[in-house]
């Protein structure tokens, strides 16, 4: 059985002693469990703390962006060697904020993603389309020219490890979710993708999380779908009660 990744994207949210009493507050009550695996994706300014308050808890600290080279004239990016220098554990890719505002391609993902994997850094590829789009019926031709380039050359021990994430962009902050019975028809799909450029036996171990106004009220359905693992939460991961239900759904 493959384990459920609940992700709290915090976004450009809280200020330092926000950040610190959040943790506080969960890291020791995130149980120490097989079947789940819980991240905070935090703002850089907060990580490096993160990661200290974090040490010797099951909760772990993710960026939300990176650069793909290692150093350089890049004024005001981040590193992958910086970030592996924290002991930071993951990072987001290709959030569609990301897309949308900064320039985000596929293939600066695509690079991102091997930069993550040269410094040991498990990266979360997001994917997903916009509301128009899905009513024009591309999601899953898009969705997966995403994750066919986002992936583009990583070893199959590479994509088994990486997190994907299917995020609606229309379903983000919005209070609306695609029913389960959707995500999962776009989990499934992207499965069936990493099985076509891998193989069935990364296929059935990769993690594919759904992204989109999740929250403790529609979480248990999301998970309880064959082909979601996971979920990368933005809104309902900002408050610890809320996060530590999420990551209770996921040890069920
Ligand atoms: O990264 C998280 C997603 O963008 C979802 O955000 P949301 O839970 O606020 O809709």
């Amino acid at each position: 059985m493959r384990k459920k990744v609940i992700a709290g994207n915090w976004k450009m949210n809280k200020v330092l002693s926000e950040a610190n009493q959040f943790v506080d507050d969960v890291a020791g009550k995130v149980p120490n469990s097989d079947n789940v695996e819980a991240i905070v994706c935090a703002p850089f300014p907060f990580l490096a703390t993160l990661v200290e308050k974090t040490k010797g808890t099951s909760l772990k600290v993710s960026a939300q962006n990176m650069h793909f080279e290692d150093n350089g004239a890049f004024t005001g990016e981040v590193s992958p060697v910086m970030l592996k220098d924290l002991g930071v554990t993951h990072v987001v890719l290709g959030h569609s904020e990301r897309r949308e505002y900064f320039a985000e391609t596929d293939e600066t993902v695509n690079k991102k993603a091997h930069a993550a994997f040269k410094h040991d850094l498990t990266p979360i590829v997001c994917v997903g389309e916009t509301l128009e789009q899905r009513e024009a019926n591309e999601t899953k031709g898009l969705v997966e020219s995403q994750v066919k380039r986002a992936l583009d050359g990583l070893s199959d021990d590479q994509i088994t490890q990486t997190i994907i994430a299917y995020e609606p962009v229309w379903a983000i902050g919005t209070g609306k979710t695609a029913s389960s019975e959707d995500a999962n028809e776009v989990c499934s799909h992207i499965r069936n993708v990493v099985k076509e450029i891998t193989s069935e036996a990364v296929a059935e171990k990769v993690v594919i999380q759904y992204g989109g106004s999740v929250k403790p009220t529609n979480v248990d359905e999301l998970l309880a779908q064959s082909d979601i693992d996971g979920a990368l939460v933005g809104g309902a991961s900002l408050e610890a009660e809320s996060f530590l239900q999420l990551v209770e759904a996921g040890v069920k």
